[in-house]
């Protein structure tokens, strides 16, 4: 039994440019999470024809496709992309990595497999930035989710073990996407789950995915049947690529721009991926539409060097604009993580734990004989199945209310990069006020924390940032340099306000629910750091702004309030020309991104067949 062989010898990965056909109706730049999902999508019907233009390449070591632990991806740098960002001046002028999956499946080749939907005012707020009339809301999006999803409820020993609640209706069946839960889990994850419902205000929703806050247990990308990872790869191209013979893939290549016959998006300009200058470019057309899908980083990147950004930052780097489009590469979000106490139980009964898994090597060998025998057991667990996800009113009773007002006055333009244009800056208005609205609500989330199961605990994450940051061009060498990444993480004063507040509630969860009858010991920054200002020194100087979720360079948001793609994912002032990835979500959702991901490349395959 090895389940991680398969046969590629009948796939169309294209030995080379060569076997490219001189046209397609659709050219997908980018092989990942989206870019495979619309791929899969558009090919499946046999009318049109598609190209898949990828920087990675076919990757399925177990880097890749184990389960065990998860994030086995970020020790094998050949999946990875990894940018240094700008200085961050609001954490000390640290450099933070900026990390995301290269190779064919995208970060979802990568990622840490948690399986977590947003709740519905998230998405209810991206259509009403157009109108009240949008379906890009909750209920314009759950058959998208059902769709995106093949759901596997756990084991029922698990649900009686854990009290597990599951709700298959939020859910699908039909996907080659999987989402299940292990056949095991850590004991101690019974009272860490028990202990969220200590606090007031904390829910048990029916289902992960019914799209509210409270504490809840989540599926993994994990196909059940072999349990190894479940990633767009195998979900979207494995499965189908090689039996449609109008589904090419090129692999190694990477796109440097994209070229216009007046307005319209025609050519898409690409090399191998390991080229330093033009001399191997080589360009393809698309006959209906070229569909951006490289991920919030280089999405941006890629518009910019075909001229569609900021005019000045074009001119600065000697390219010719196509249309002045502001908004891209500005927006920039992620969710920052270490932004709260971790803390280790002294007294701690619950065997065996995470750490065992880690560090204990009679209990690897035993978890791998069971796992080699049947795939069941410890080494079905990713990197985690539950948590909880907690309104700001709940994380802070006392204060909610008033930084929600503080942020409310703010001048919109005050924290925003100095010459911000007038667009971006109302776009950032309408999410300011959108964002105090979810501060105020108790069906929002501000704070998630994820559980491990081990004898220490502090994985917290903050979901709805308000600092702004950016992804540019290199000035000086915009085709071949990686992009400017900056974060600007903490630019906002809000985001210290909140994050300050994680740590009384961090202390909280731990010394005053019934998990301190393990008697919690605080380790970082520890117990006698109790005056705001040290709080914050300390977050300075641990936090890193993201959690591998950036969003928002390629906003979906009207041209007024600084949108680059319009509802139909079209990108303004050009034609032929779509974005499909996560650079469109306008803000976060309140949740980790691949499962949003996944529903919105699903509605935007839709939305392109739909056009005349
Ligand atoms: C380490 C890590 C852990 C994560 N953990 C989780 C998690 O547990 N749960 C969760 O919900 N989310 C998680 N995420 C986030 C989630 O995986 C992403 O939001 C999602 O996969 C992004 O999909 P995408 O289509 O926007 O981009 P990607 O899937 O990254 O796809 C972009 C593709 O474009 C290619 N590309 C880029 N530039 C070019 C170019 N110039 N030419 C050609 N191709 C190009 C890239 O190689 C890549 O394959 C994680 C992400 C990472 C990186």
């Amino acid at each position: 039994y090895n389940p991680t062989t398969r046969s590629i010898s009948h796939s169309t990965i294209l030995p080379g440019t060569h076997d490219l056909l001189p046209e397609y109706d659709y050219v997908v730049i980018g092989g990942g999470t989206s870019g495979l999902t619309v791929a899969d999508r558009l090919t499946e019907n046999g009318k049109y024809s598609v190209l898949v233009l990828e920087r990675g390449v076919f990757q399925n070591t177990t880097s890749v496709t184990l389960v065990a632990g998860g994030f086995w991806g970020l020790i094998d740098p050949t999946l990875t992309f990894n940018i240094s960002s700008a200085p961050q001046e609001g954490l000390n002028n640290r450099r933070i990595s900026v990390i995301g999956g290269i190779l064919l499946g995208g970060s979802s080749g990568v990622n840490g497999m948690q399986v977590v939907r947003g709740q519905k005012e998230d998405y209810d707020r991206w259509g009403a930035y157009f109108g009240n009339k949008s379906d890009w809301s909750w209920d314009g999006l759950l058959p998208y989710f059902r769709k995106a999803w093949n759901f596997h409820p756990p084991r029922p020993e698990l649900v009686d073990q854990f009290g597990i609640k599951y709700d298959s209706q939020y859910w699908g069946n039909t996907s080659h996407i999987h989402a299940s839960f292990p056949t095991f889990s850590w004991p101690v994850l019974e009272i860490e789950m028990a202990a969220f419902g200590d606090i007031p205000g904390v829910k048990y929703p029916s289902d992960s995915g019914a799209g509210e806050t409270g504490a809840y247990w989540h599926p993994a990308s994990v196909d059940p049947a072999t349990v190894l990872r479940s990633f767009a790869r195998p979900g979207h191209w494995d499965e189908v690529e090689h039996k449609r013979s109008n589904y090419h893939t090129l692999t190694g290549q990477k796109v440097l721009n994209i070229k216009f016959q007046g307005r319209r998006a025609r050519d898409v300009v690409f090399v191998p991926a390991s080229a330093t200058d033009r001399s191997r470019a080589y360009s393809v057309r698309a006959k209906k539409e070229v569909i951006l899908a490289a991920g919030s980083i280089h999405t941006p990147q890629i518009l910019q060097a075909s001229g569609i950004g900021p005019e000045k930052l074009l001119r600065d780097a000697g390219i010719a604009p196509v249309v002045d489009a502001p908004g891209v590469g500005s927006n920039f979000q992620d969710q920052p993580f270490t932004v709260a106490p971790s803390f280790n139980f002294s007294s701690f009964p619950y065997h065996p734990d995470f750490y065992d898994l880690l560090l204990n090597q009679t209990f690897i060998a035993e978890a791998q004989a069971q796992f080699d025998i049947d795939r069941t057991g410890p080494m079905s667990i990713a990197s985690g199945n539950c948590g909880s996800w907690i309104p700001l009113q709940v994380v802070t009773p006392r204060l909610w209310s008033a930084i929600a007002k503080r942020y409310e006055e703010q001048d919109p333009a005050a924290y925003l990069p100095k010459g911000t244009h007038k667009t971006v800056v109302a776009g950032y208005k309408a999410q300011q006020k959108a964002l105090v609205k979810s501060m105020r609500s108790k069906d929002s989330a501000a704070l998630n924390f994820f559980l491990r199961g081990g004898y220490e605990e502090g994985s917290i994450v903050y979901l709805h940032p308000t600092s702004r940051g950016t992804v540019h061009v290199n000035r000086t060498d915009p085709f071949f340099s990686p992009p400017v990444v900056d974060y600007r993480a903490l630019s906002n004063p809000t985001d210290l306000e909140v994050l300050l507040e994680f740590t009384p509630f961090t202390r909280k969860y731990f010394l005053e629910t019934r998990l301190k009858s393990l008697d919690p010991i605080e380790l970082a920054p520890g117990a006698d750091v109790t005056a705001p200002e040290d709080i914050e020194a300390w977050l300075r100087s641990v936090m890193v702004p993201s959690s591998f979720h950036p969003i928002g360079t390629a906003a979906m948001l009207p041209q007024s309030l600084g949108g680059v793609v319009d509802q139909n994912l079209l990108v303004y002032g050009v034609e032929g020309l779509s974005v499909v990835d996560a650079s469109i979500m306008p803000d976060l959702p309140g949740s980790y991104t691949q499962q949003t991901v996944y529903a919105v490349a699903e509605k935007a395959a839709d939305l392109i067949k739909s056009r005349r």
